[in-house]
This record gives C-alpha cells, structure tokens and sequence, in this order.
C-alpha cells in the first residue's frame, strides 16, 4: 500500500488549503488537486476579488489573491504536493479511493472534498455570442481592460459580490448601472451604504435582463431589461456587463456516490465534516449554504483535516513522511512583471536574443522584427488568475528557451497596446508572427494545451 497517499484534497481555495496546511503539518503530506477551470480557478473564489478586509490577522486588509498565495506557500513549506488540474473522476466505492485527473491516478485512504461553488450564468439568448465581448463574469479580472474604460457598464445582482464589483468598476466606467431583480438588496448594509451613496452607480430595482444587444461578430452596446412591477421594457446602453448572481456548488463528480441536498451542497453529518461516506469529508463552500465567507471555509478545511488524521490513525492506514520546511512556493510571486521593468529602462535593456521582454517597448521592437514565434500574455495588476497562469506559462516558455520571445504586457501600463491587440479580459495569451496574429487564448489553461500551441506554430514557420 505504500502507493497509496494517505489523504487527497480536491480544491485550493481557503478550506482545502486550510486542511492541506493541518494534514502536511501532521506529517501526512496530503496530495492536492488545485483545480484548473473545472469550478472555478486555483485559489478559488478569492483569486477573482480586490481586498479582503475581514480575514483575521490582517489589520490593513489584503488582496484575496495575495491572501490564497500566501496559504498556499504555507501548504507548500509543510510538505503538500500541489497539482494544478481538475479532478475528472473519482470512485469511493471501492478503497483505498481512486481519484483521476487528465495526467493521472491516484488511489487514497482519504479524501477532503473542498471544490467550491461556481459563479451562475443566467442564459440570455445572447450571452453566448457577447461572452468575452462585453460580459464577463469576473470583475476584478476583466475590468480594466480597455473596452471598459470611460464606457457605461452594468452589474447584475443584489448581493455582496454585485454590490463590490459595482463599486470596483466606477474606477473605469463612466457610470455603473446596478439592476437588482427585487426591491431590495442582499449585500451587507455597509456594502449596500457604498453603493447606494455612490454618484458613480445608479441602482435600478425590480429590473431583470432579458437579452444583450450589440454588433453581429463585435462587441454589446446594451442590456435590455424589464420592470419586474410594470412589465415595461428598455435599452441601458452599456458596453460591459458584469453577472453577480450566485453560486451553484461543484459536486457533479459525487452525484450518486455522497449525499447532496436538493440543491447539490454536500450533506455533512451534524456538528461535523463527515460525509455519508467514511473516509471522506468536506469543507468549505461545497458544504455550507449558509455562511460563506473565507474563514467559515478554513475553519471546516481545520475540521475535515484533523477528523482524516483521527480516521487514518484509527484504522491503521498513516504513513508518516517527514516534512521538509525548507519547501518555497515556486508559484509564489508578487507581481507578473519585475520591478525593474520600468518604461525608462526598457530602452536601455532590451535585448532581442533574450526569451523573456517585458512592455510595449519590447513588444513593439519585437512585433516588427523579430522572425522567431512571439507569445504576448497579457495581465492586469489585480487579476488573480493572471498569477495563476504565470507559472503555468513559465514552465512551458522554459521548454522553448531560445526559440520564442515571450512578452508580458500589463494593460493599465499599455492600454494602446491592449487596445491595438482587441483583448477584452485578462489574462490573454496571443502568438505572433510576421505581424500576423496567428492564435488566442483566454483564461488559465493546462501547460499541455500551451505546449501544444507552441509546437503547432514552430512547426509551421520559420525560426531564428
Ligand atoms: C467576489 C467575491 C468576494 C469575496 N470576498 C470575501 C471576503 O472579503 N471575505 C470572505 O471571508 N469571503 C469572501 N468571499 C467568499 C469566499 O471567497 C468563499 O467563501 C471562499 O472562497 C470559499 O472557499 P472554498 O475553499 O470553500 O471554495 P472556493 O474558494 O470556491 O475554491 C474551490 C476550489 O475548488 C477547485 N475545484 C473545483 N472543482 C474542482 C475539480 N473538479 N477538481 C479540482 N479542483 C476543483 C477550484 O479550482 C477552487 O480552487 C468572496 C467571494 C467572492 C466571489
């Protein structure tokens, strides 16, 4: 049995970090599954947020990703093995459990299920076609992308999430339309006091969408929407729309093998973590209608952890690793671009042999002479998937030193740049050659899929 791991997380936001740093601290060096896109991202719901202000032990507040990047470099220095990738299948049927991912198998004596809930879509009969062409589910990550700055935009929802992300976006937008389904809002009355003495945000109550408008093939100019009360229908012209609506829990892979609510949480047994299965438990939002917040989250990661140990030990199943504290979290970075990557010094350093630029400047030089393969990324400083993407990417660029120029652009430093190149949220990834745009992708993806892009596009042109 000693290929078996003794405890694997599924999740990487508070509760499965929470319990990664309990288990790795009591030498049971957990195996995580951080998630990829599957439900949400790495890090969770706090990698799509500005500052958290209410997690204990931060007096000034925080950014979440700042706060999930630094609990995973405590998960990482107690000895948890991270894997970036969803969790595709799982059988608790048999033990020890089985656990798959699209790169591998791993079979375990204990299984702590933290995955989250998922930001809800409404299905407007043209979201699909305005999706990344304005409306955007996130924000934080997408807000200061061009396309937004000086415009009217929207948020849709009444609760704390839409109340934020109303207010976040008057840093860019002319105006922020607020159109709630009731009459009232769910936020928290301190949230609601700073929307609704916002001259920036105008609230409109009883109001659903019922369609997006805008240019065949090009971006939305508007909502429709509807007066719930009167029936009267009208035109906001916005240029961006941001949903705020909710969550749905993420546990499609335990359908039949747990219990679930009517709604899909999991269902754990009174004043504990335990799920109908022995063995497995689960944390955090998957499991919690009601509170929701980060630390209610680590709180039951705590729990789910320590009730593992106690069911391994019982049965005879630990096996006891050392812990190595001198581990650092390699994905752990504070900006995607290096403070010495000024505009003034990009002049000076810049070095068309090198793989790695930072800046329009290097962008430019490079778009108009370089003939190798030029990938963009395309970042915002409060973007968390952006860092999430950033090892993934690092990795992979790593593998074709040399042969590609690599070039990070931070879009509120070059917004004509982001503009030029049509990007709508970030992180983007584009591929370049002979000024022609060759390939796009939006959001984190797996290094597989980068990889293969990479190689499709070096083995259809010429190189340096
Ligand atoms: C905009 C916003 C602002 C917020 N602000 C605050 C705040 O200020 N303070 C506060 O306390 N709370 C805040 N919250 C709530 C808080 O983010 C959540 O309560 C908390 O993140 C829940 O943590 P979790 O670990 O249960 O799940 P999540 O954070 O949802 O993480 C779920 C994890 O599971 C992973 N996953 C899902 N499916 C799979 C799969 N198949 N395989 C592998 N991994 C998978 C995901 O990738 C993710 O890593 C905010 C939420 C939002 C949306």
């Amino acid at each position: 049995m000693s290929n078996v791991e003794n405890l694997v997380i599924i999740g990487s936001g508070p509760a499965g970090y929470t319990a990664a740093i309990y288990a790795a601290r009591a030498n049971l060096k957990p195996l995580m599954f951080e998630g990829l896109q599957a439900g949400g991202l790495p890090g969770g719901q706090l990698m799509t947020t500005t500052e958290v202000e209410n997690f204990p032990g931060f007096p000034e507040g925080l950014t979440g990703p700042e706060l999930m990047q630094r609990m995973k470099a405590q998960a990482i220095r107690w000895g948890t093995e991270c894997h970036t990738e969803d969790v595709t299948s799982i059988d608790l049927s048999q033990r020890p459990f089985v656990v798959r991912s699209e790169e591998r198998e791993v079979r375990a004596h204990s299984i702590v299920i933290a995955t989250g809930a998922t930001a809800k879509r409404l299905g407007l009969p043209s979201e699909r076609e305005f999706w990344n062409r304005g409306i955007s589910a996130c924000a934080i990550c997408d807000g200061a992308t061009p396309i937004f700055q000086g415009v009217e935009l929207a948020v849709i929802g009444g609760g704390d999430s839409a109340v934020e992300e109303a207010v976040f976006l008057t840093k860019y937008g002319s105006h922020v339309h607020l159109l709630v389904r009731r009459n009232a809002l769910r936020a928290s009355k301190a949230m609601q006091d700073r929307v609704l003495t916002n001259p920036k945000v105008t609230v409109h109550w009883n109001t659903e969408a019922i369609d997006i408008y805008g240019e065949a093939g090009g971006y939305m100019n508007g909502i429709r929407v509807r007066n719930k009360q009167t029936g009267e229908e009208s035109n906001i012209e916005a240029k961006g729309l941001f949903y705020a609506i909710g969550h749905t829990p993420n546990t499609e892979l335990f359908h039949d093998q747990l219990d679930l609510d009517a709604v899909g949480y999991i269902v754990t047994q009174p004043d504990s973590v335990a799920t109908s299965v022995e063995g497995v438990y689960a944390a955090g939002d998957v499991q919690d209608r009601e509170y929701r917040q980060a630390i209610t989250a680590a709180g039951t990661g705590c729990q789910a952890a320590l009730l593992a140990e106690r069911y391994l030990s019982a049965n005879g199943l630990v096996r006891e690793f050392h812990q190595n504290q001198d581990a650092t979290n390699p994905d752990a970075r504070e900006s995607d671009v290096p403070p010495e990557a000024t505009a003034e010094a990009a002049e000076v350093t810049f070095d068309a042999t090198q793989t790695r630029h930072y800046g329009g400047y290097a962008l430019r030089k490079l778009f108009h002479e370089s003939e190798r393969l030029t990938i963009v990324k395309y970042v915002s400083p409060s973007c968390g998937p952006c860092k999430t993407l950033t090892p993934i990417l690092d990795k992979v660029v790593d593998e074709f030193d040399g042969q590609i120029h690599f070039v990070t652009i931070d879009i509120t430093a070059d917004p004509d740049i982001a503009e030029n190149a049509m990007v709508t949220g970030t992180p983007t990834v584009q591929f370049f050659r002979d000024k022609e745009i060759l390939d796009q992708v939006r959001g984190v993806k797996q290094k597989s899929e980068f990889r293969a892009k990479i190689k499709q596009h070096l083995s259809t042109g010429v190189t340096a």
